[in-house]
């Protein structure tokens, strides 16, 4: 078995067990007569019907036509349709199109063995195969297979292989876009979208107007689409961004030339869209920081092409949007989201730094992330000029298109009552300037910081976050520093020349050159503001500062380990970090992001908040994991790392190979049960999960990178972090004891 893939070669033979679904299931030959079964196909009643003829009986006993089994492992004779009826009416009680634990079946069918020609019968036991067996027949089903020939090792896999492999094979390219006609009707889909008439449209900035030409185009050849493309004007407004709330749309990102055959076979030129990676659910967009956190995974996954595509995605929506977007959707353009944009651009570097055009890029990549840190995260209003930290704090009018009704009832209700108006028209009159409400204006202006920050919603940010310098952006910040001193130091002479389109918005003439000097005393000085402002030595944190009220805040945040990935915390500060800090967000999945104290009491009129306690997110593991590593806390990494990955694995095999959003970290049975705001996003599949979710499939290929050899194995057989301390001890206490010097 071949690393983290478990493809399996089968030495002579051609086909591999480990095969992703198409290769398994589109080839003819594998399900015919490949492995010496008969040409002659048979139903299984006709062939139960054939053998009785010849007095045979059933079930048949496992005799010498199995015996091939012992090199190739079993494999199973299996009717696709018939055999998914079964599970479905006997194993799938609840009716949810997924085997799970919550199921009450039998647990077990009885499949004929492919090397008896279909003579004999073996048991397929349990959820984890039983669920198995349905998402390849499901998969089989949708390749157009009647009948097949099916690995038994697909069905009892390692579901550490498994999971990892369907993230490699399957779950990238199921999340996936690329916007252009290729594949606008499925890029352009946005769940989010509640107008009345949801049709695909695109927004075009106006200095990309080969992009214009190239989408009206496809809009005449294919009325079809109902494809609605518009140019955005050049200065886009907060009225201009709530007016398009009207007609939601996708915004344009990057395209590369490329060429195509007209009905004439002619060679003709077009453009072919930079493609990008979704996070998944009802997430159809490219997203700011979800970016980031993916390319960690694509990489691992050799996908670096996709990472390098994101970044130049990312350079796009600078030099055309002015920042890296929330998301590109027209109602995301006022905000962005943590900024990563340095990190990804080196990692992707640093795989394809022996390219030619290598430095091209991350001279592209350096100069995009200087015009965002001053155009966006360094100058008023993020900015707080009094401390030199940074908020965030987009713009924007009235209420967020995007999220469920229900999300803002319980605000706007006594605002309703006391207009008497209707929900519709309360928001459309606000929105409007109709009704003047300030309360509701400075509501609305923490929301939208909320959601830039990535972290919608906290407790810890409600009503408050646009005044907030969190730990979380100043951090990366300083990460942004940092890097960009070091790379124009180590890759650029010291000296990078700033060119007129990257000028915009800082304090750069066209042409004036830049050297590290600046940025590292830029991280200087916000190292020592955030040491003074924001750190408590007595709790070993860092916490938010409130830049209006002039004071600390005391809400503890996972988000406080940022300053470990960000190399900002001194030795003693981590080491605190990791003593006192570390314990409180410390559960059975991992870390939570934030505690349960800071949170809070919850209630009808306090619903929970989904950054909030006991939910855990892949980001956060993530970057402490990084952050623990940075600072030799390898243990604590690797501890961390297991913890996630167990709660992951478990519930992949015990919920028919859901993968989610988020996680509820304090709950081992059904972690992935989230109700808070708008639910869990990767739930809703019919037998197979395609896509799970974008960062929690990074997070888990980035954790086995972390854990060693033995968790690894352990984490295959489902074993419990306590369990697995427990064995490790013991097995330590008998190699003390039998230690002979
Ligand atoms: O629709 C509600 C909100 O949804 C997004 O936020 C959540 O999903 C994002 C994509 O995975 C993720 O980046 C964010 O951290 C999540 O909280 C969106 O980003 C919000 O702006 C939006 O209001
Ligand atoms: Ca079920």
């Amino acid at each position: 078995m071949s690393s983290a893939s478990g493809h399996r070669s089968r030495g002579s033979e051609e086909y591999g067990v480990f095969d992703d679904a198409k290769t398994y299931y589109a080839s003819e030959e594998r399900h015919s007569n490949r492995y010496g079964v008969r040409t002659r196909t048979y139903s299984q009643n006709s062939l139960v019907k054939q053998l009785e003829r010849m007095g045979a009986q059933e079930p048949f006993r496992r005799g010498s036509h199995d015996e091939s089994t012992i090199e190739t492992g079993r494999r199973f004779l299996v009717q696709v349709d018939a055999t998914l009826e079964i599970l479905k009416n006997q194993e799938d009680t609840d009716g949810n199109m997924q085997i799970t634990i919550e199921d009450n079946g039998p647990k077990v069918i009885s499949l004929r063995t492919a090397a008896s020609a279909g003579h004999n019968r073996f048991e397929v036991r349990g959820t984890y195969m039983l669920s198995n067996l349905l998402q390849e027949l499901t998969l089989a089903k949708e390749y157009g297979r009647k009948q097949i020939i099916l690995d038994e090792a697909r069905l009892n896999e390692n579901p550490v292989d498994r999971l990892s492999r369907l993230i490699r094979d399957h779950f990238w390219d199921g999340l996936t876009r690329r916007i252009d006609a290729s594949s606008i009707e499925i890029a352009a889909r946005d769940p989010k979208d509640w107008t009345d008439d949801p049709r695909p449209r695109i927004y075009v900035p106006v200095g990309a107007p080969e992009q214009y030409e190239y989408y009206t185009k496809v809009a005449a050849d294919r009325p079809e689409l109902r494809l609605d493309v518009q140019l955005l004007p050049e200065k886009i407004t907060p009225e201009l961004i709530r007016d398009m709330n009207d007609k939601p749309g996708l915004l344009a990102v990057a395209v590369e030339k490329a060429e195509e055959q007209d009905e004439q076979g002619n060679l003709v030129p077009t453009l072919k869209g930079l493609p990008f990676v979704v996070p998944g659910g009802r997430f159809n967009e490219l997203y700011g920081w979800d970016s980031y956190m993916e390319s960690l995974g694509l990489l691992i996954h050799e996908r670096v092409d996709l990472a390098k595509a994101m970044v130049l995605n990312f350079c796009f929506c600078i030099e055309h949007y002015g920042k890296i977007l929330n998301a590109t959707r027209s109602y995301y353009l006022g905000r962005s989201q943590p900024p990563f944009l340095t990190d990804m651009a080196l990692r992707v570097y640093e795989k394809i730094k022996h390219e030619p055009d290598s430095k091209e890029f991350l001279r592209r990549a350096i100069l995009a992330a200087i015009k965002e840190y001053h155009s966006v995260w360094t100058c008023e209003p993020r900015l707080d000029p009094v401390t030199g930290l940074s908020r965030y704090r987009p713009e924007g009018l009235g209420v967020p298109p995007e999220t469920e009704a229900s999300h803002f009832v319980h605000i706007l209700k006594p605002y309703i009552e006391k207009h008497k108006m209707e929900f519709k028209d309360f928001v459309r009159a606000y929105n409007y300037g109709e009704i003047q409400e300030p309360a509701l204006d400075a509501y609305f202006l923490h929301d939208r910081a909320v959601r830039e920050s990535g972290h919608d919603t906290s407790y810890r940010l409600e009503g408050v976050c646009a005044d907030l310098a969190t730990i979380d952006l100043n951090s990366l910040l300083f990460k942004y520093e940092t890097d960009i001193a070091r790379t124009i130091r180590s890759l650029f002479g010291d000296k990078l020349t700033i060119p007129a389109e990257f000028c915009q918005g800082t304090p750069y003439q066209p042409g004036e050159t830049v050297s590290s000097a600046v940025w590292d005393r830029r991280a200087k000085r916000r190292k020592l503001t955030m040491d003074k402002l924001m750190w408590n030595e007595e709790e070993g944190m860092f916490f938010d500062y409130d830049t209006t009220n002039r004071k600390r805040c005391t809400y503890e945040t996972a988000t406080t380990l940022w300053a470990l990935w960000a190399g900002l915390a001194s030795p003693k500060q981590a080491a605190d970090l990791v003593k006192k800090g570390l314990p409180r967000f410390e559960m059975f999945g991992g870390l939570v992001a934030g505690t349960e104290k800071s949170r809070g009491v919850i209630g009808l009129e306090r619903p929970n908040r989904q950054w909030d306690y006991p939910y855990g997110w892949a980001p956060q593991q993530m970057l402490a994991w990084t952050g623990l590593l940075r600072y030799s806390f390898t243990e604590e990494a690797e501890r961390l790392a297991y913890k996630w990955l167990f709660m992951i694995t478990k519930a992949f095999v015990d919920f028919n190979g859901v993968v989610v959003e988020k996680y509820d970290v304090t709950r081992p049975i059904d972690p992935h049960r989230v109700d808070a705001e708008y639910g869990n996003q990767g739930l809703d599949f019919k037998g197979v999960a395609k896509e799970g979710f974008g960062w929690v499939n990074a997070s888990y290929v980035y954790g086995l990178q972390i854990v060693n050899a033995h968790m690894r194995r352990a984490l295959g057989t489902l074993t419990p972090y306590e369990t697995f301390v427990k064995a490790i001890e013991l097995n330590n206490e008998r190699a003390l004891a039998n230690l002979t010097l």
